[in-house]
């Protein structure tokens, strides 16, 4: 049975990995904030140090936190000798420079999203992407709940890289995330976001393809967090006993 430790613990997706536990025949091997029983969130409980609790017990990490705390987080499993599934978002590129650092040592996968759906999706997107002309205008709508603090959403960028590795092109030369006042005319090429925040969903993405005369729309819509912690649960079994390096959630899926 794998023993899992969780970092963020507390939070929306901790509580949701520490749930999707029960049914994945995975154990709790640790948290970093061990009020996960306790519902409603009021103060931020206690934090313990995350050194002291990755070389404790259990096989395997998983982080859902926050950008601000990746390279304590890859320190202490790097420290612990152990993989780390991480799904925080809102990550910039010397964040990623950092997990591959740690991949030298240690298994790392990192995932926007760990839902199947999404990133089913992501290939599906790509496909389209490489067979349409850039006559098709692509425009990425994502919408979540109100407490989600980065934007566009990690989902979102994920699939605006999917539709540019479809055209051949890098996303950061065709990204188009703001527009206001006089933007002067959409040019071909550019992949264009909009986000909305509300209320509490889970997490919408729609892809949409526009071209004279007819639109092509690719979706997914997440109906609670389980499919994400239920990935993440997934995503640790599999990564235990990998050797060091960063893997996809497209290679645990087996996509
Ligand atoms: N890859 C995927 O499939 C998914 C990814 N996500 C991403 O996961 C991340 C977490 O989302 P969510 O659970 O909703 O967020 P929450 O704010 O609910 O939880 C974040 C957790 O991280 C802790 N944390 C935040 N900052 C720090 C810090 N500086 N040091 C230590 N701990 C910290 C928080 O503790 P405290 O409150 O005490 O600060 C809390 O326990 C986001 O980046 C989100 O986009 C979300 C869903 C799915
Ligand atoms: O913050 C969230 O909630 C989510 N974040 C991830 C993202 O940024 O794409 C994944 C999911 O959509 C939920």
């Amino acid at each position: 049975m794998t023993g899992i430790i969780i970092f963020g613990s507390a939070g929306r997706m901790g509580r949701a990995v520490y749930e999707a536990l029960v049914s994945s025949g995975a154990h709790l091997a640790g948290v970093d904030q061990p009020d996960i029983d306790n519902n409603p969130r009021r103060d931020p409980p206690p934090r313990v140090p995350l050194e002291q609790l990755a070389r404790g017990g259990g096989d395997v990490i998983i982080d859902f936190t926050s950008p601000d705390v990746l390279e304590e987080n890859l320190w202490a499993a790097q420290v612990a000798k152990k993989p780390i599934v991480i799904g925080t978002t809102g990550l910039t590129d010397s964040h990623h420079a950092m997990i591959d650092r740690a991949a030298r040592s240690i298994p790392v996968l990192w995932s926007a999203n760990m839902s199947l759906g999404v990133n089913l999706l992501a290939a599906l997107v790509k496909d389209a992407a490489s067979r349409l002309s850039v006559e098709w205008d692509i425009e990425i709508l994502e919408m979540h709940h109100r407490h989600k603090v980065d934007a566009p959403s990690g989902t979102a960028l994920m699939l605006g890289d999917a539709a540019a590795a479809g055209r051949g092109i890098d996303l950061d030369s065709a990204k188009v995330t703001v527009r206001d006042g006089i933007t002067g005319e959409r040019q071909y090429g550019d992949i264009g976001f909009a986000t909305l925040r509300g209320g509490s969903v889970a997490g919408d993405h729609q892809v949409i393809f526009a071209a004279e005369g007819e639109r092509l729309e690719l979706g997914h819509r997440a109906e609670g967090r389980v499919i994400f912690a239920r990935g993440a649960v997934r995503a640790a079994q599999w990564l235990v006993g990998k050797e060091p390096g960063r893997y996809t959630m497209a290679q645990v899926l087996g996509l």
